[in-house]
């Protein structure tokens, strides 16, 4: 819709596929935290709380597994397609860390990188923040005027990262049609997409700032389009299942959870837990949670929908459904290649997939995209200076 780039194709030695990452022992927990939450004004006590979760599994969170599990899926996958690209792993928030990455770069030779960060939309979390870690792991590495960066764009809406959600939600409706029939479902099971939570004022400057998205930004803006296309695409199958039967739609909402810092600031609502406790008034006796905002099922999926929202559902006497991530799926990897094959080659915008009218994302953020609303702009690669 609003992509001016270049798209000439552009060689490159290497992926660098840019994680969060997370503890992986009880050690690990505090001062993992403290990386991922410094300067941003997070009480205390939510990093008290926040450390629990952890400590409940060990002090591991599964992400660094994930990435792994990732990386050599890619690796797999690149092979399987005979292209010639290794692959280098580095977290925003704990080792091996992006600066460690390009360190490893640099001894290998590599020169021209093309970096697959592990979130999907757009907002100072899920995109700028990464874009600003890669430049600083260049500043600590000391590698600024010889390795150069790219990102692939956000890839909320390509198919790769959207099919694996048709399927799962799909495959949930199917089980409700066996519990409450093709038609009656339609009364008694709602699905609420989860996104992580955000400062509403971040929000509000998610995506490029000359463009009015709405309440929510860009980055409500895109969830509730992915949301739409993952119905429409459900209904459709359920239709097909039905033999003309006509069908009400299976009623959803976007919902937010994870949510963190002051109570005193506005961050995007209703909270999940909130919503479900709404939906027995509207008759629903089960709900189908699709973690629509994440990339695997990391601590925020184990800890705040497999746990705390399960618990909300039973209280509220529902029965509870969660979709998977998409993880190592293999639409999902096979999407990031051709996320990267399309800036090597050059692929025209018209030519390349998304499903909403919002993409195709652009590969280079707009000057004062993403903008932190308390912390203003830091130097970000893969992107037009504010
Ligand atoms: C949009 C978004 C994503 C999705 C995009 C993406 O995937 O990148 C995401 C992912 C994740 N968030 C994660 C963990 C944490 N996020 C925190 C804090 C925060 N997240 C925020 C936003 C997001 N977060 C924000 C606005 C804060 C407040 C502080 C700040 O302004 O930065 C805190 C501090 C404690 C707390 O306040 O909860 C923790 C521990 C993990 C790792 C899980 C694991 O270990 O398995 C993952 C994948
Ligand atoms: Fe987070």
């Amino acid at each position: 819709m609003h992509n001016t780039d270049d798209t000439a194709p552009t060689h490159y030695d290497a992926i660098l596929l840019a994680g969060f990452g997370g503890p992986e022992g009880q050690d690990d927990v505090i001062p993992f935290l403290r990386n991922v939450t410094r300067g941003r004004g997070i009480p205390e006590e939510r990093l008290e709380e926040v450390a629990t979760h952890y400590r409940h599994f060990g002090g591991v969170s599964p992400i660094n597994d994930h990435n792994r599990q990732l990386k050599a899926a890619l690796e797999a996958e690149l092979k399987r397609r005979g292209i010639d690209l290794p692959v280098l792993w580095g977290n925003r928030n704990w080792a091996p860390y992006l600066s460690e990455a390009i360190e490893e770069a640099e001894r290998r030779g590599f020169r021209s990188l093309i970096a697959i960060a592990t979130s999907a939309y757009s907002s100072y979390s899920s995109c700028r923040q990464y874009r600003e870690d890669l430049w600083g792991a260049l500043d600590s590495s000391g590698t600024h005027g010889t390795i150069t960066i790219d990102k692939v764009r956000q890839f909320f809406d390509h198919p790769g990262f959207v099919t694996p959600f048709i399927d799962g939600v799909d495959e949930a409706i199917a089980a409700c049609e066996v519990d409450f029939g093709a038609a009656g479902l339609a009364d008694e099971v709602e699905v609420l997409f989860a996104t992580h939570s955000i400062p509403t004022a971040d929000a509000e400057r998610s995506g490029p700032r000359d463009l009015d998205f709405g309440h929510g930004g860009a980055y409500a803006a895109q969830h509730n389009a992915v949301a739409e296309v993952v119905m429409l695409a459900v209904e459709q199958r359920r239709a097909e299942r039905a033999n003309a039967e006509p069908l009400a739609p299976v009623p959803w909402q976007l919902v937010y959870q994870s949510r963190s810092g002051a109570p005193s600031t506005p961050w995007l609502e209703p909270d999940i837990n909130d919503a479900i406790a709404e939906l027995p008034a509207a008759g629903r006796r089960r709900v189908i949670v699709v973690p629509l905002g994440f990339v695997s099922d990391h601590m925020e999926v184990m800890w705040d929908l497999d746990n705390e929202a399960r618990e909300t559902a039973e209280q509220s006497g529902l029965s509870m459904i969660r979709v998977a991530t998409p993880g190592t799926n293999r639409d999902y990897v096979s999407g990031l290649v051709d996320l990267v094959l399309e800036r090597r080659d050059g692929v025209p915008v018209a030519e390349r997939p998304a499903m909403t009218t919002l993409g195709p994302w652009p590969d280079v953020c707009r000057p004062a995209c993403c903008e932190n609303a308390r912390l203003g702009f830091k130097p970000a690669l893969a992107g037009i200076a504010p």
